[in-house]
Order: structure tokens, then C-alpha cells, then sequence
């Protein structure tokens, strides 16, 4: 059963910014599914219209089934969305927030009481519970505010970009705090991100998005399979020669293959050895002027880069 089905989704901007174009996904229920793209790629403009703030132009979304351009205020009491900016009152206390969230979703006080303190101990919050949430850091706020946003109960918990801004430790903290959600509430967390690395480490499903269409979708097994293989480095002075140059290896190598970082090129390779072998000679006979080529793991970066360099070029995965 799917929490959220998205098919086609458009979305153009009075400014004529195309936002969303064609966008597809399912997001299942119980999952963790992050929506990974650099700025502009489109992913709070869509995150706006699954949780109902924004009319898309085009397509067709059901949340828990239904259809979410008829039945948005049926829908919206059991989703909560933490954005960028936190949604919590800094000038009351963790408590004080939880109990008048209570009130808003009209939960009967008893009740309000046993989840307030199920979500304090379960998130480990106890320490914060008393002093007005002002005197937080913006990492312990932003937990505060998923708690607070925990006492709907929601089906859907949407964040935007969690984690953007916070030291590792911060995020760490973060990344337990969801798979806690995911793992012991049962609720479907469907989140935006810059970082490839937080994608990997909590999610069922990543979707890569670039320019509003989506890239590619899958398990973080099935792309973390790209990075298994090695690539090679080839190293140059500068990176206007990187770039000059891997105008000549296109003629060898597909262009898809390669991506300028630095002064370098970076190459992927299906066979590492036999490409340095090609790459070398091509490289030597052309009397190229390159520093040198090592063979390197790919990071999670050099993925990104390659699949949205594919898609901008029209190919497929
Ligand atoms: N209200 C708006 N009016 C006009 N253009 C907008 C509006 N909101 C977003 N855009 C444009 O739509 C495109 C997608 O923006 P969006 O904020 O959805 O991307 P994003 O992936 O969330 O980026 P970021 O990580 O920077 O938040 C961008 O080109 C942006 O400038």
C-alpha cells in the first residue's frame, strides 16, 4: 500500500519557472523517503504540493489514497509537515508547545498527557522540556519541533531539509530521531536533502531530482551499485585544460562518462584497467598535458554527478 502516489506532477510559476515537470513517485507506507537535489531542483515546491499548500497544474496525487486535489482537508490532519522554519513557539516551553498542539488537533487532555511524555521519553527530550525552546540550539529546536509535530499522531511526517546547516553530531541525533519515527511509530517519513550521504544512511527509497524532473529512483543499494565501481582521476594544471580536454576524450570515451571536479576528470569505467591502459595511450600519443591518473572510488557525489549529467544529455539510466 502506497502513503503517497504522484504521477506527472507539473508545476509552473507566475514567472514562468517550470518547478515540477512530469514528476512521478511512490512513496510506501512505513518508509523513509528522501527527495535528494541540489537548490532549485524543485523539491520544496513539490514537498508545498503534497502537504496540500500548492495547486500543481498538472497530474494526479492520492495521500493514504485519496485523491489530494478533492479531499485536502481530509487529508491534512493526518499529515504534519516540519519545514525550514520552525514551526514551534520559542517563547513557551517544549511542554507548554505540546499541550496547545493538543488542543489544535483537539485531543482530549488525558490522552495529550500520555503522548507528550511517550514522545519526551522516546526521543530522549526530558532535559528540554521545561525552558522556553529560545534557549535551544537550532539543532535541538528543529528535534523539538518534529516532536511537537509528533503529537497529531500524523501518517505522513514531510520534512524540508532536516539536517541543512547542522554540525555532524546534530545531525547524527537527527538521523536516530527518524529512524525512530519510522522504525517505532510506523509513521512514513517523506524528506528533502542536499547531502547524498543522509539520503543513503536513512532511507528505503531515494529519488534524485535535477531542473524539476525526477533522475533516477531507488533503494540506496541500488545506487550506492554505481558507486561499487572505481573510476579513474585524471589529473591536469588547471581546470579550464580539464574542461578543454575532455573535449578530446569524448572522442574516445562517452561523454556521459565523465565530469570535470576541480582541475581534474573524473572517469567512470565499467573496466578500470583496461580504460586506464586507453585513457594513458590516448593521453600520451596526443601529447596531452595531464599530471597524472589514479584509480578512485567514486564518491556519493561523483553518482549525483553522473546521473543528472545523463539525464541532462537526454539518456537513459
Ligand atoms: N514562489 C515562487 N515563485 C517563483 N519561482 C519560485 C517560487 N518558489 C520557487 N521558485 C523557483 O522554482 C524552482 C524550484 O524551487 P524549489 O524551492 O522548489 O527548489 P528546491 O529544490 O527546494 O531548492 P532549495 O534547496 O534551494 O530550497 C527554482 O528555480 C526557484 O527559484
Amino acid at each position: 500500500m502506497y502513503a503517497i502516489q504522484a504521477q506527472d506532477v507539473s508545476k509552473t510559476y507566475k514567472n514562468g519557472v517550470r518547478a515540477l515537470d512530469h514528476v512521478s513517485l511512490n512513496v510506501r507506507k512505513g518508509e523513509i523517503f528522501s527527495l535528494l537535489g541540489q537548490n532549485g531542483a524543485g523539491k520544496s515546491t513539490l514537498i508545498r504540493i503534497l502537504t496540500t499548500y500548492l495547486k500543481p497544474d498538472l497530474g494526479l496525487v492520492q495521500i493514504l489514497g485519496k485523491n489530494l486535489s478533492m479531499k485536502a482537508a481530509r487529508i491534512r490532519p493526518k499529515i504534519a509537515c516540519v519545514g525550514q522554519q520552525t514551526s514551534i513557539d520559542t517563547y513557551l516551553s517544549l511542554e507548554e508547545n505540546m499541550m496547545f498542539q493538543s488542543r489544535l488537533y483537539r485531543i482530549p487532555k488525558t490522552q495529550a498527557k500520555l503522548r507528550m511524555e511517550k514522545l519526551i521519553q522516546d526521543f530522549g527530550l526530558q532535559s528540554y522540556r521545561k525552558y522556553p525552546v529560545s534557549s535551544y540550539s537550532g539543532g535541538i529546536k528543529r528535534r523539538l519541533d518534529i516532536a511537537l509535530n509528533m503529537m497529531s499522531a500524523p501518517e505522513i511526517l514531510f520534512l524540508d531539509e532536516p539536517t541543512v546547516g547542522m554540525d555532524i553530531q546534530s545531525r547524527m541525533a537527527m538521523w536516530d530521531m527518524l529512524k525512530k519515527i519510522r522504525n517505532d511509530f510506523g509513521t512514513t517519513i517523506f524528506l528533502t536533502t542536499h547531502y547524498l550521504e543522509e539520503a543513503d544512511i536513512l532511507s528505503n527509497t531515494v529519488c534524485i531530482m535535477k531542473d524539476g524532473k525526477e533522475v533516477t529512483q531507488g533503494t540506496p543499494e541500488e545506487l550506492r551499485s554505481f558507486i561499487r565501481q572505481d573510476a579513474l582521476r585524471i589529473l591536469f594544471p588547471t581546470k579550464a585544460e580539464a574542461e578543454k580536454q575532455m573535449v578530446f576524450l569524448q572522442s574516445v570515451f562517452p561523454a556521459s562518462q565523465m565530469t570535470v571536479r576541480n582541475t581534474d576528470i573524473m572517469m567512470n569505467t565499467e573496466d578500470v584497467r583496461s580504460d586506464l591502459e586507453r585513457t594513458a595511450g590516448f593521453l600520451l600519443e596526443a601529447h596531452i598535458p595531464f599530471y597524472g591518473i589514479q584509480i578512485v572510488q567514486p564518491t556519493l557525489e561523483d553518482v549525483f554527478l553522473r546521473l543528472t549529467k545523463k539525464k541532462e544529455m537526454g539518456e537513459e539510466k
